[in-house]
């Protein structure tokens, strides 16, 4: 069975992930960045797309001293799972996610990904090999689940979250709204991707809350699956 998937994102008023050259910037504040590091540090693995990785260089790790201790006392490793979807093993060798903090990290290539690329990648990461031109983003999750990773915490960026939605695969969506205007039409959205055209297509969502954080708002949204959810 997959792990339960939550999308965690931060955009501008505007709907913005960040600026036109996909620099990274500050959108939401303090309160959201110490919201963010609690739902990492309870969730099993966390995972972004290679253009993230490429963009931001996160490292993913929990960075709060007793949420740390927390996970460990728990008897689980200081991180979650670090996961890069990555078809063409573009992961850099210096990417602080393979460097920053202990922990287990995967990433998932295609098959089409080449090979000696993989061999270096997997000095520091297990590869995983899903899907033939781009990663299988449903067999992988399924594989996740075998691993026992129960709960996934996805951080973007929007052509990730656009195909895990196209494929039913988001169960919850935290979406902060900072204080902030980006602007640009080619500034990345929450899902970019080919988008969808029918309505009746369109992930229908519960909103379960709404609170105001720092300067902005936090919502969060249950993805419906059957027309009863309410
Ligand atoms: N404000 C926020 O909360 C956040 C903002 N961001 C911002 O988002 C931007 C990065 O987002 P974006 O460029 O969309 O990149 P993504 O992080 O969404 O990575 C997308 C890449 O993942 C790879 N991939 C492999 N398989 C799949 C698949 N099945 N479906 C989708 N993607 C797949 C593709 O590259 P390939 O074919 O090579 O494998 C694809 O181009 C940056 O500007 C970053 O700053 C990012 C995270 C959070
Ligand atoms: N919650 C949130 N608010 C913002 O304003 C942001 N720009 C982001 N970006 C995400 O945080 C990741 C950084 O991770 P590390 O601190 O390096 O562990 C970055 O990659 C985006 O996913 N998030």
């Amino acid at each position: 069975m997959r792990p339960h998937v939550f999308v965690n994102l931060a955009m501008s008023a505007d709907g913005k992930l960040s600026t036109k050259e996909r620099r990274q910037v500050r959108i939401s504040g303090d309160a959201d960045f110490r919201r963010v590091d609690l739902i990492k540090s309870q969730c099993d693995a966390i995972m972004v797309g290679i253009g993230t990785v490429l963009a931001d260089d996160p490292s993913l790790t929990v960075k709060d001293a007793l949420l740390k201790k927390k996970r460990a006392d728990g008897g689980r490793d200081e991180n979650p799972v670090r996961i890069v979807i990555d078809s063409g093993a573009r992961t850099p060798v210096s990417a602080d996610i393979l460097h920053k903090g202990p922990g287990t990290r995967i990433i998932a290539v295609s098959g089409s990904a080449n090979p000696e690329k993989t061999a270096v990648l997997s000095e520091y990461a297990e590869i995983a090999v899903f899907g033939d031109e781009r990663v299988d983003l449903s067999n992988f999750l399924e594989y996740l689940g075998t691993l026992g990773i129960q709960s996934l915490m996805v951080e973007g960026g929007g052509t990730l979250i656009w195909s895990l939605f196209a494929e039913g695969l988001v169960d919850e969506l935290f979406t902060c709204i900072g204080n902030v205007v980006i602007g640009g039409r080619d500034a990345p959205t929450p899902a970019d991707g080919e988008g969808y055209i029918n309505e009746a297509d369109f992930p229908s969502l519960v909103l379960k809350d709404a609170e105001r954080i720092d300067e902005g708002i936090l919502l969060h949204w249950i993805v419906k699956k059957t027309d009863d959810d309410q």
